[in-house]
């Protein structure tokens, strides 16, 4: 087992959870991304792209293989049932590659990005949350702009997740990311507490 310091940051859906980690990965501070590596399970590891194909039909993937996200979008994100069936799929396998690749870094710490690290209940892995926050409606304009989706599309995910009030109570730390306070002191006074090992 890694002796390593483990930390997970999460925040809903475009509070700016990538943001913040690259700033720590500047840092020098290793990021394993689970929603970018959740993408790349669900089409090369066979078992599991056989189970979402068996789950979701063949349409769940496009005729050269890659994910069809636009179709499983639309089944998942207005039904509760089909997220809960996709997520026991995709979470467990995710969950998995998380914990190797921690076991192969060698860094002061570790970060794991995840927007349901409490939803999956994974935050039990690491020794510390940080919550990124931010406005509801800077989160919508955020992810309409970047994703090129509507308002509605976008409040369709965020009813999916936890309110943030929920995630402040299990969260150690806080990270403001309202356009308005400075993101980088925030980080460097996180780093400097993580790298003396007594958070
Ligand atoms: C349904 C999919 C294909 C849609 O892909 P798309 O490219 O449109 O969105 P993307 O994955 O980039 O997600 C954007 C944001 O939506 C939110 N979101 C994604 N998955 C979920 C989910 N299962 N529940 C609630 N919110 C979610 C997150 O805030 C995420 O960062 C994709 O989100 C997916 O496979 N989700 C299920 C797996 C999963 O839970 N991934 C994220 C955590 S490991
Ligand atoms: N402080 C900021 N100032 C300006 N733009 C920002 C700021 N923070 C985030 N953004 C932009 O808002 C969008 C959402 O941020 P980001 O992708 O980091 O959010 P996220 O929490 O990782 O979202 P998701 O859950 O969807 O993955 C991005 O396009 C990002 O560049």
């Amino acid at each position: 087992m890694s002796a390593q310091v483990k930390i997970g940051v999460t925040g809903g859906i475009g509070s700016g959870k990538s943001v913040i980690c690259r700033i720590f990965n500047v840092l020098g501070i290793p990021v394993f991304d689970a929603d970018t590596e959740a993408k790349r399970l669900m089409t090369h590891n066979t078992a599991l792209v056989d189970a979402i194909r068996a789950e979701f039909g063949d349409r769940a993937y496009h005729p050269d293989g890659t994910l069809n996200r636009a179709y499983l979008a639309g089944q998942v994100f207005n039904n509760e049932e089909r997220l809960k069936k996709l997520n026991a799929l995709v979470h467990p396998v995710a969950i998995r590659a998380g914990e190797e690749w921690v076991m192969r870094q060698e860094a002061p710490y570790t970060i794991k990005e995840a927007a349901l690290l409490f939803e999956s209940g994974s935050f039990k892995l690491n020794d510390y949350t940080i919550l990124v926050t931010a406005p509801l409606s800077l989160r919508i304009e955020r992810v309409m702009k970047r994703d090129g989706i509507t308002a509605e599309q976008v409040k369709a995910r965020m009813e999916r997740q936890w309110p943030e009030e929920e995630k402040r109570r299990l969260a150690d730390f806080v990270i403001v990311n309202d356009g308005v306070q400075a993101l980088i002191p925030q980080v460097l006074e996180l780093d400097k507490r993580f790298r003396s090992g007594q958070p």
